[in-house]
Parts: C-alpha cells; structure tokens; sequence
C-alpha cells in the first residue's frame, strides 16, 4: 500500500491540490416544490452558474493549484464494469425508486451509457417522462406521483465540502443530515476505494457513511496541526464529534484537541463555515451572532481516551488559547452592520476559502465583508457569484482541499 496522497493540517496552508464539481444539469432540475426538499432557495440558471464556476476554478489554476473535477474522479473509479454494476445498485438502492418496473429501466438506461455520460445522468436526475416504460409494471411503477423524477437530481453536489472532508493524511466519509444531500457521498466511497490515485493507498477513515449520526463537512475546520474546530449544528450532531475525534487520537496523527461549538440550528447557519472561516494565521472572518459567550466543549486526547471540557468562552479567547496566540483579528461580517452583516452572511460573506496565508476567494455579492477584508490586509480574489449563490453556499463550501502545504 502506498502513503495515503492526502495532507491537510490547516485551513489556510498554500493549496496545492482541491476537489470541485461543475454544476451541471442537477441545477436546473429543480422545481419550487422541489427547492425545500432539495435544499434551494431558488433555481439557478446553469449557463451563468457554469461561467462562474470556471472563472472560481480559473483563479484557482492561474495561482498553481491542482483542480480536480467530482465527475472525472467518478467517472474514472467507475471504468471496471463491475465495480460500475455495484454502484449503480448502490445508487438505485438509495434513490426511492416507486417501483421495479422503474428501477429496472433505471438501470438499464445508466449501464447502457459511456461511463462518463453515466455519471452525468445520475448527477442530473432521471425524469419520469425520459424512463421508457417497462413491460413489468407493478402497482408502484403505475401510481402517479407530484414527484417529476423517477430519481432525484443532486443540485448540491457542486458543494464539495460536505460530503467528504480531509482531515490530516484521511478523511471523514460522511453521514449527512438528509437523504437527498446522503447520496453524494456514495460517490466519494467509490472514488477512495477504486479510483487509481486513491485505492491502493492507506487513507485512515475517521467517519463512515453509515454511521447512524450525521456529520457535514461544513462543520469541520482544521485550525492547526494540533487542533480541530467542529460544529454542533443544523447539521453535525455531538455523537458525531466525539466518534471522529476518538479515531483521530487514536490513530496518532498530530491533532490533539478537537473543539466543538455549539452553534444555533438554523438555515443561515446551517454549518460553521456559515459563519466562521479562518483567512490567515490569526485572522477569522465571522458572523457576529457567533462571537459568544459560546458553549466550547474541548475534547482532547488523554492516552487512548477522550477527555471533555465544558465552557462558555468567546470565540476571541477560546482561538488565542488554542492557537497560542496573544491577539487574533475578527473581521465581521459586513462590519457587524444590522443590515449588511445578516444580508452578506445569508450570501456567504464568511465563507472564504483560503488558497495561502492571507488569500482568500470570496464572493463579488459581499462587496462590504470584502472591503473590510482588504482594509485588514488580506488579498481578496473576487469571483462573481449572483448565480452559484442561489445554493447557500460560497466559496468555501465549493471546495474541498486534498493537499495544502503545511503552515
Ligand atoms: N459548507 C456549506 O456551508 N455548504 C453549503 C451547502 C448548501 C446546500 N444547499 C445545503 O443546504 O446543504
């Protein structure tokens, strides 16, 4: 086996190689029925959503960053047919299939397409009008349904940051709050286990799909090569914590302290990402709801146990402990402005992503948190964002680091 090829102990250590997801047609397959269950606040238009995308991906590419595509890594761990069966299997298990008059037909549409199309169709969702209709159809197959699709499109895929996160030299394989967000991560699975680049490497698992608690990766921060910052959230629940953080000691990688905020449940701040990134050694971009008294729990490792604190701290003195730092800069959403903060946060104002110390990519939507950036000192690489945003997601959420350099 060789050493695992992921490295990621920081959130800000120069970015060397980065998964992303080009929005495809699953961004348009989206109906305002659907937007509740699929987790939209309104429907993109593809065609911008694409050129946005690429000009995110072109900032990256143009500063040396490796830009690796979900689809492409999908496609490439699918290419041995039987592994390409399992997962379809995989993936019609999961998707509510009405019937199997319809899975049937599902199935023979997916494995009779080239591999790469394959992936793109299973992306995008099936359509009940594009499945041809089967001769054995059961009672199911034949209940009409509000439901337009026969399988759900994925619209949230081009979030990368969730379904799976690197964490040291592994990853969280993760279990997501809800069903329609939990199918992505199958093509995670696939990718770490028959992916070329990926199988034959030893890559620790701190998290698996299956657990029966939910983990996001929006929720998982790397502030050092000794500790992690988790969200308890909307969307990452306390068991989940304390499972990933019990793995990671024990497995001997250098994090000694995992903290975990308690953070309010609620859309705007579904993750901690949301409203908590960190943009340079002792800068952190916030939300200022967050700024506390927060409930902390510390949980740090004490031989092969987990030892937990409780307090309730500000953010500023819990970052300057554990960082060992005597000052750290929190720049506020929007200037803490009533209305500009809560506007640039529910548009990802705080979700900056990181590519070096002090350089980050932000929205163009959160002109005043950028502004406020820059007159910090940080380099803002401005991506336009009218339409990606219609996902609650930014630049953070749109990525997910493999390797960075160490800070
Ligand atoms: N890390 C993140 O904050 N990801 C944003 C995910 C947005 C997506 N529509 C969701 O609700 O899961």
């Amino acid at each position: 086996m060789r050493p695992s090829p992921l490295m990621v102990s920081s959130e800000i250590g120069r970015l060397r190689s980065v998964l992303l997801h080009r929005p495809g047609k699953e961004v348009e397959n989206l109906t305002p029925d659907l937007m509740d269950r699929l987790l939209f606040d309104d429907i993109p238009y593809l065609e911008i959503a694409r050129q946005e995308h690429d000009a995110f991906a072109k900032i990256l590419t143009d500063r040396g960053v490796e830009v690796l595509y979900l689809e492409d890594l999908a496609a490439e761990a699918l290419e041995d047919r039987e592994v390409r069966g399992r997962f379809v299997e995989d993936f019609l298990a999961e998707g509510h299939i009405p019937g199997e008059g319809t899975k049937a037909a599902l199935r023979e549409l997916f494995l009779g397409l080239p591999v790469r199309e394959m992936v793109d169709r299973m992306m995008a969702g099936v359509r009940r009008t594009e499945v041809p209709q089967g001769r054995s159809r059961s009672l199911a197959d034949r209940l009409d349904t509000d439901n337009p699709f026969a399988v759900d499109p994925l619209p949230n895929l081009y979030f990368t940051r969730d379904p799976f996160a690197t964490i040291g030299t592994g990853i969280t394989l993760n279990h997501m709050r809800t069903e329609t967000r939990n199918r992505e991560t199958l093509f995670a699975q696939y990718i770490f286990r028959h992916h070329p680049r990926f199988r034959d490497c030893t890559i620790p698992l701190w998290f698996d799909r299956h657990e029966t608690t939910s983990l996001e990766g929006g929720d998982e921060l790397i502030l050092s090569p000794e500790a992690l910052a988790i969200g308890i959230s909307q969307r990452t629940d306390a068991a989940s914590v304390e499972m990933l953080a019990r793995r990671i000691f024990q497995d001997g990688q250098t994090f000694q302290t995992v903290l975990a905020f308690n953070i309010p449940k609620k859309r705007a701040f579904m993750h901690l990402d949301t409203v908590f990134t960190m943009v340079d050694r002792d800068k952190f971009t916030i939300h200022p709801e967050i700024e506390g008294p927060l409930q902390v729990f510390s949980l740090t490792r004490r031989g092969q146990d987990v030892h937990i604190e409780e307090e309730h701290a500000t953010l500023e003195d819990v970052l300057k402990r554990t960082l060992g730092l005597d000052r750290v800069t929190l720049i506020r959403c929007a200037g803490s402005d009533p209305v500009d903060a809560p506007r640039e946060q529910w548009n990802d104002g705080s979700n900056t992503l990181a590519i070096a110390p002090g350089e980050v990519v932000v929205y163009s939507r959160n002109y005043v948190t950028n502004r406020i950036l820059q007159e910090n000192g940080i380099t803002t690489h401005v991506m336009p964002s009218s339409e990606l945003s219609r996902g609650r997601g930014g630049p953070r959420c749109m990525s997910m680091p493999l390797v960075r350099d160490a800070v």
